[in-house]
């Protein structure tokens, strides 16, 4: 399966510069919506994952189907001002701008396997913020899902210690 045949490239969006990667393409095909995130499965159940969390917006559509898949938890990190409890948080950087990152502070349990995923690294501000407070937390990273990454912003290379997956890569 070559799943950049599902991705629509959008050029100069949301500014000029940026090659946006738009998985909404893949996401409105069943089938390969599907395979996809039953490769993202396979990996978290190798890993023996005891919970899955993702990041807003689009890490819930990768991370809440993996999750009902293994029957095991999903906790969402949202941007700052959204979540209704007593949260920490992280602030990061993005291709495109910065941002805070909240987390409950009940929603890990200390040393449960934790698998994050989202629809795409690329500088992997995100993913390094997300881990941060999982980590914070007690929570073992066991590993990190993706379906897409964009190689030329190296985000791997903030993310060394940690096994990661990603479905299809862009140099
Ligand atoms: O590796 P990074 O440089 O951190 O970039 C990747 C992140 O950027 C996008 O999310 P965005 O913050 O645009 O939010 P959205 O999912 O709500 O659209 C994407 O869904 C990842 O979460
Ligand atoms: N180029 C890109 N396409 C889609 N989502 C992104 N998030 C950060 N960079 C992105």
């Amino acid at each position: 399966m070559n799943y950049k045949d599902y991705i629509t490239i959008v050029e100069d969006w949301p500014q000029e510069g940026i090659r946006f990667k738009d998985i909404t393409t893949l996401m409105q095909n069943g089938p390969v919506y599907k395979k996809a995130i039953g490769e993202l499965v396979t990996f978290a159940q190798e890993k023996q994952a005891d919970v899955i969390v993702g990041p807003e917006a689009r890490g819930f559509v990768v991370g809440c189907p993996v999750a009902t898949a293994l029957e095991i938890g999903f906790v969402p990190v949202r941007k700052k001002g959204k979540l209704p409890r007593e949260v920490i948080s992280c602030e990061y950087g993005l291709e495109y701008g910065k941002d805070c990152l909240t987390i409950h502070k009940d929603s890990i349990h200390p040393g449960q396997r934790v698998i994050i995923t989202d629809d795409l690294l690329a500088t992997g501000g995100t993913i390094e913020a997300t881990i941060q407070m999982v980590e914070e937390l007690g929570g073992e990273v066991v590993g990190l899902a993706f379906l897409i990454e964009l190689a030329y912003l190296n985000g791997r290379n903030k993310l060394t210690r940690y096994d990661i997956f990603s479905l299809t890569t862009y140099q």
